[in-house]
């Protein structure tokens, strides 16, 4: 196995905040890698630098062997980006936008025509070339940028939130494009995202970022398993006895989560009423009981010790009281 990206203490810092810091991680062709965090965590910025279009503060990176600002020309031949913020035209047609992007790259006339059929066939999108973009709903303009983002070739594709804003039908739609795209096309597939389902269904393997940093990085499903097995949640106003009277072995550990219980074990099914039983046998209210199986938002939680969504709206709190600053 080769590596199709390779990078090693990557930082970048605007002024005194550390937007990445310090962050190692190899992908290996044809994987489909996932970076995932809250808003905020860094994601855009890492996937800035190792596209070339923003210079790291400190460390290197790689992209099919070639360093990103060493040899910026090769890194841009190599790759194809769809990032968060629509470039499409939309006085053209979807034709019109590819047939632009495949000047810009000098693809010979007669093989450029022939690959926009094929990608657009590809998209499901063939029958609206003619069409103008304007017209096109958010999944249809997606599905176009990904198509124009694979005009040269890339061996590696970049997608930012790929499916930010769209409803879930249309997400779960492109979730299959982007699976079948990595499979027939054999490229390296590079996203970033902060829907858990979409990195847990999309990705070979997952760095979970936050405040910069990665703080897990491996398959999702050895994410999931190294949490320690299934999820009790209690709701208790008696929330800081429990842990003290549930010592039995096959508890893995038990956290408190705003007023919830969490108690992390294996074979949930089978414990969940001796812990009951206990919890009665030592008048400990229970307001309710649920199993869940692990998630990759618990293992964010377990973690940060916060969802990311709680996380986003900290940032966005942190936001709010810097531009207070900023403006008194
Ligand atoms: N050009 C910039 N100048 C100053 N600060 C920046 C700049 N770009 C990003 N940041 C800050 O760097 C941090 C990381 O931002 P980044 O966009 O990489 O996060 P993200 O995880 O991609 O989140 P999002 O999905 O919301 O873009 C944030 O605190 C952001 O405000």
């Amino acid at each position: 196995m080769t590596y199709a990206i390779q990078v090693h203490d990557l930082t970048k810092k605007y002024g005194n905040l550390v937007a990445v810091n310090n962050i190692s991680f190899g992908i290996m062709q044809g994987e489909i890698f996932g970076l995932l965090g809250p808003n905020g965590a860094g994601k855009t910025t890492t996937l800035s630098m190792l596209s070339t279009m923003q210079k790291p503060s400190s460390g290197t990176a790689t992209v099919q062997g070639k360093d990103v600002e060493k040899n910026e020309d090769d890194v841009r031949k190599a790759i194809g980006i769809v990032f968060q913020d629509q470039s499409l035209d939309e006085e053209l047609t979807a034709g019109e936008n590819m047939n632009f992007h495949g000047r810009l790259y000098r693809i010979p006339p007669d093989e450029r025509d022939k690959r926009i059929d094929d990608l657009l066939r590809l998209v499901e999108l063939y029958d609206r070339k003619n069409d103008i973009v304007k017209t096109f709903s958010g999944g249809m303009r997606r599905r176009l940028e990904i198509a124009r983002g694979l005009l040269h070739h890339p061996s590696v594709l970049f997608l930012d939130e790929p499916t930010l804003g769209l409803d879930p039908q249309t997400r779960n739609h492109l979730w299959q494009y982007i699976a079948d795209l990595s499979k027939e096309k054999h490229i390296t597939i590079i996203l970033t995202t902060h829907y858990m389902e979409e990195a847990d269904r999309l990705c070979d393997r997952i760095a979970i970022i936050d405040h910069g940093s990665i703080i897990a990085l491996d398959t999702p499903q050895n994410l999931k398993n190294g949490i320690g097995g299934d999820i009790i949640t209690i709701k208790t106003p008696d929330i800081n006895t429990v842990s003290g009277v549930l010592s039995e072995p096959w508890i893995h550990r038990i956290e408190t989560h705003n007023d919830e219980i969490r108690i992390y074990l294996r074979n949930a099914e089978q414990h969940i009423s001796d812990i009951i039983t206990t919890l009665n046998q030592e008048n400990i209210t229970v307001h309710s009981v649920s199993i869940h199986k692990p998630t990759l938002e618990d293992v964010f939680l377990s973690y940060t010790g916060k969802t990311i969504r709680e996380q986003e709206i900290d940032g966005k709190e942190m936001m709010r009281m810097h531009m207070r600053m900023v403006r008194h």
